[in-house]
């Protein structure tokens, strides 16, 4: 964020410029590590300090897809119970879902199919992929290896039921991570081009005419058809 804010003319060319724009939310329980995600992501950094996102935080970055500018709009909330139930406009138009829980704690599991009804509720079609944080607090070998394998899938098995992938991430030393929003941002450029999602169409529809209205309140000289024009002086 701080790096986008310090360039501002640069952002705005670079939508300006882009060849599509797509919005990628992020859900899960205060504490998971969303907003940590997201730093390692865009930052390549992690800062272990216990700060939780007060309500919103939108960071914008641009990714290249198919040699494609596509500039991404990842929207942050807090997860604590305060907030639980969010307001729709967080879900207006995202085109994907990353949804975080952490291994360590088994409540932050079980809390992911709250957070996918309301997901549904407001966005059924969207790309939703399910992230297992902070694998770095256990031992990797450990959940690989057969016993905890068995484990690992019995208890996680709400991605499966829903056909929904599984990330295994850790913030705190990168694993993972890159290959995580990449993936989500493909899937979102995806879903942006060939969803049929009626409230999108709907939605798109109600921003043309808007957009016309306005380019025709910003040229009101333009010749009209039928128009008498009258003689130009030579
Ligand atoms: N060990 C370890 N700790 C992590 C990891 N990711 C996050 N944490 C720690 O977990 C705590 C919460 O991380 P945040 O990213 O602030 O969690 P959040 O989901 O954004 O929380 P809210 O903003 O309250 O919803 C912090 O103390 C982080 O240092 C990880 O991958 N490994
Ligand atoms: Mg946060």
């Amino acid at each position: 964020m701080a790096r986008d804010r310090a360039k501002p003319c640069e952002l705005d060319q670079e939508k300006y410029d882009a060849d599509d724009n797509v919005k990628i939310i992020c859900l899960g329980d205060s504490a998971v590590g969303k907003s940590k995600l997201m730093e390692r992501f865009l930052m390549d950094g992690f800062q272990p300090q216990q700060l939780s996102t007060y309500a919103l935080t939108l960071y914008k970055h641009t990714a290249m897809v198919d040699g494609k500018t596509v500039l991404v709009d990842f929207w942050d909330t807090a997860g604590q119970e305060r907030f639980q139930s969010m307001h729709a406009s967080y879900y207006h138009k995202a085109h994907a879902c990353i949804m975080v829980f952490d291994v360590q704690r088994k409540i932050t599991y079980k809390n992911l199919s709250t957070w996918y009804t309301e997901l549904r509720e407001f966005r059924p079609e969207i790309p939703c992929v399910v992230v297992a944080n902070k694998i770095d607090d256990r031992p990797v070998s450990c959940l690989l290896s057969t016993a905890d394998m068995k484990m690992t899938q019995k208890s996680f098995n709400f991605a499966r039921k829903f056909s929904l992938p599984l990330y295994f991430v850790s913030a705190a030393d990168g694993t993972n991570v890159v290959k995580l929003f990449n993936d989500a941002i493909r899937l979102a450029v995806s879903y942006k081009q060939n969803s049929r999602d009626f409230m999108d169409e709907v939605l798109q529809e109600l921003e043309n005419i808007n957009l016309k209205q306005e380019e025709e309140e910003e040229m009101p000289d333009k010749e009209q058809p039928g128009r008498i024009q009258s003689p130009s002086p030579s």
